[in-house]
This record gives structure tokens, C-alpha cells and sequence, in this order.
């Protein structure tokens, strides 16, 4: 039997400091999120983040917090539960770190009888710290405590016209009548993490992640956001003069992938855009990093700089719309077992 596991990022099961504490830990211990040799690493998260970041992000949590949980995980389970009415195998949930697990995911499925699992990772682009990390660990559990189930992953779907007609048509709806220009803030990676997962060795972070074709995109999260953003100004018919590109959530004190959200909101306000809008198609549902950093402190940077008016457009959460496109994803992959 078939079966669909849907995994997201994960968040601390509360906000507590030492909820938020452990859940930081297991994430930025992982060697795709922070690559350093371990010994830096646990230097660097246990010996400086661990210290002072859990307080200051438990902080922010609570501004985000619903009765029910993290928004990242109510959303997810929204997700699930929309899916599963419209398709007729199982379908659970799994998140990357903290709970409920990808383990404890695939266990959920076993029981109901399933063997050949269909594993989303909801990200539309490809990274290292995302994608790549998430199939690692369910390989990694596949073979210690389920050797005899088969996994088929679901590739970064970010130039998929479905999902490109989805985004689009969602953020249609939400855009203000009138605005100066529309901002995609695209979460960050260091730059080293491109240029260590380009197998041909030839992206420069600049015009090659622009070129129409090149076998270094497959794996350059930088090109898959900026043809993210191409694709869909294509598709509003948006002059590209109006939109920007840009990334956020930096952390640590590595060069990440430019322009930066926080210093581009101040600069483009100071340059005289007034009216701003924002959507962010890294993340397919809310999260702090959407419902925090940009809807309030990205809110403060423009206005800071002298915006008026700052919109923020919501991710695709669990619109009819995009749950058709997750099921037709799922779909696909159901469909190929026989070439896994
Ligand atoms: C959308 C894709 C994401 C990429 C790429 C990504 C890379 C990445 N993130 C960090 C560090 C942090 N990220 C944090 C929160 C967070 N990150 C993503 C997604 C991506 N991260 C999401 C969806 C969330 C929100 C989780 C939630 O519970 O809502 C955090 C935790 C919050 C905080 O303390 O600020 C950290 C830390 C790194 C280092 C990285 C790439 C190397
Ligand atoms: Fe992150
Ligand atoms: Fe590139």
C-alpha cells in the first residue's frame, strides 16, 4: 500500500526557553544547516548562539504563538487534513526537527499498512539546509528502522507551472490596488552552501544563477528563487522594474546570498517607494520567520526608511488551490514507483 508523508521544518514544542533551546540545537547542529567540522560547530551553536539566541527567540515566538501551536505545524496539519479528503491513500505529517518527527511520520503510515512512501519536502526550492537535509534524515531512519519501506522523494517543484499558476494567481488576489512595488523576500543561505552543492563548479552567484540554462541550477537555490520570481512576474504581466529580490534571515557572521530583506526595506523607502508589498515563496506556509521578521520587524525597517504603507501577502497555507497542486505532486510520484 501507498502512502504520502508531508515534512516541514519543525518548531520548539512551546515557547518556553528551553523548548526553544533544544529545538535551536538539534537544528543548528545539523550539518547541512551549519557545515562547519563539528567540533566548530558545537563551538560555535553550544559555546555563543545557545547563550543568548533561545531568550531572544522565544520572544518572538510568543508574538506568533497560536491556542493551537506553532503556525508553522497548525498549518502543516491543515495541510494534511485537506489533503487527505481528496486523495485515497494516507497521508501524515513529518517535520525536520523537533516533533512530530519524520520517524514518527513514517511509523504512522507503517501501522495503516503502507510500504512505498511518497515524501514531499514543502520547500519549492532546492538547498542544502532544506531539501537536501530533510531526504538525509529519512534515508537515515529508512534504513535503521524501516529497511523494507521504499521512499520516492518529490523534487523542488519552483518552476513548475502548476505551482508557478498557484503562486501567482494567490498573490493576484491578495495585492493591494495600488503599490510602488512588490519585494520577494526569499529566505538566505550562506554563499558557501552554493558553491558547495554546485557539482559543475561554474556558479559565480551572479549571471550564471540568470542563465537561461546551466546544469549548476539543479542544485543553486539562488537561481530557483530568482527564476521563482521571473516566472511569476511573467505570469502578472508585472513591469520588473516594480518587483525586488531579496533575502533574509541571516544568522552568524558568514557572507549570506545578497541583497538582504532588512537593509534592502530601509534602502528602497529611502529611494521614495511608499506603498510595499511582500510575499515570501520560500515558505509554502506562515512561520516566524513570515508572521515575525517580515510583517512586523520588516514592517518597522520600511518605515523606519520612510515608507507609508507595507503589505504583507500570506503564503499559499492551505488554499484549495494549492492543496490541488500538492495532490497532483503526490500524484506524479504515487504514479512512479516502479522506477524508484
Ligand atoms: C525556506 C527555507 C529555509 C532555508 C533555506 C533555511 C535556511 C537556514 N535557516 C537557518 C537558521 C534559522 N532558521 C530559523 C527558522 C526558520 N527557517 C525556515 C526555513 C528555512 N531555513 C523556517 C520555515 C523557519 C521558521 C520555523 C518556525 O518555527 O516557524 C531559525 C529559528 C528561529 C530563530 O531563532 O530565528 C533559525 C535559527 C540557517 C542557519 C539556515 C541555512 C544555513
Ligand atoms: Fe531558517
Ligand atoms: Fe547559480
Amino acid at each position: 500500500m501507498k502512502g504520502i508523508l508531508l515534512v516541514n521544518l519543525g518548531s520548539p514544542r512551546s515557547t518556553a526557553v528551553n523548548d526553544v533551546k533544544e529545538y535551536l540545537d538539534e537544528f543548528l547542529m545539523d550539518e547541512k544547516v551549519i557545515d562547519y567540522r563539528w567540533i566548530f560547530r558545537a563551538l560555535l551553536v553550544q559555546g555563543v548562539i545557545l547563550k543568548t539566541r533561545p531568550a531572544k527567540s522565544a520572544e518572538a515566538y510568543k508574538t506568533v504563538w497560536t491556542d493551537q501551536g506553532s503556525p508553522l505545524i497548525v498549518i502543516t496539519e491543515k495541510i494534511q487534513k485537506k489533503l487527505q479528503k481528496i486523495v485515497d491513500v494516507p497521508v501524515e505529517i513529518g517535520m525536520r526537527y523537533a516533533q512530530p518527527s519524520i520517524e514518527a511520520g513514517i511509523q504512522k503510515l507503517v501501522d495503516q499498512g503502507v510500504s512505498e512512501i511518497v515524501l514531499f519536502p514543502l520547500y519549492p526550492q532546492y538547498a542544502m539546509s532544506t531539501t537536501e537535509t530533510v531526504i538525509d534524515k529519512a534515508e537515515e531512519v529508512r534504513k535503521k528502522k524501516f529497511p523494507k519501506v521504499k521512499i520516492n522523494y518529490i523534487q523542488p517543484f519552483y518552476n513548475r507551472d502548476i505551482y508557478i499558476n498557484c503562486l501567482a494567481e494567490s498573490i493576484k488576489e491578495k495585492l493591494p490596488e495600488n503599490f510602488d512595488a512588490l519585494q520577494f523576500s526569499y529566505h538566505g543561505v550562506p554563499e558557501r552552501h552554493i558553491y558547495k552543492t554546485d557539482p559543475t563548479k561554474t556558479c559565480n552567484l551572479n549571471d550564471c544563477c540568470s542563465r537561461d540554462s546551466n546544469p549548476s541550477h539543479k542544485f543553486c537555490y539562488r537561481h530557483q528563487c530568482y527564476k521563482t520570481t521571473q516566472l511569476v512576474i511573467e505570469k502578472l504581466n508585472l513591469p520588473k522594474e516594480k518587483t525586488i529580490v531579496s533575502f533574509q534571515s541571516r544568522l552568524g557572521k558568514d557572507k549570506w546570498i545578497e541583497p538582504y530583506t532588512d537593509e534592502t526595506l530601509e534602502t528602497i523607502a529611502k529611494k521614495g517607494v511608499k506603498n510595499l508589498a511582500v510575499v515570501c515563496p520560500a515558505f509554502v506556509s506562515d512561520c516566524l520567520e513570515t508572521l515575525e521578521e517580515i510583517s512586523v520587524e520588516g514592517k518597522e525597517q520600511f518605515q523606519h526608511g520612510g515608507g507609508e504603507n507595507f503589505h504583507y501577502i500570506p503564503c499559499l497555507n492551505d488554499e484549495d488551490r494549492w492543496i490541488d497542486v500538492v495532490k497532483i505532486l503526490c500524484e506524479e510520484k504515487l504514479n512512479d514507483f516502479y522506477l524508484v
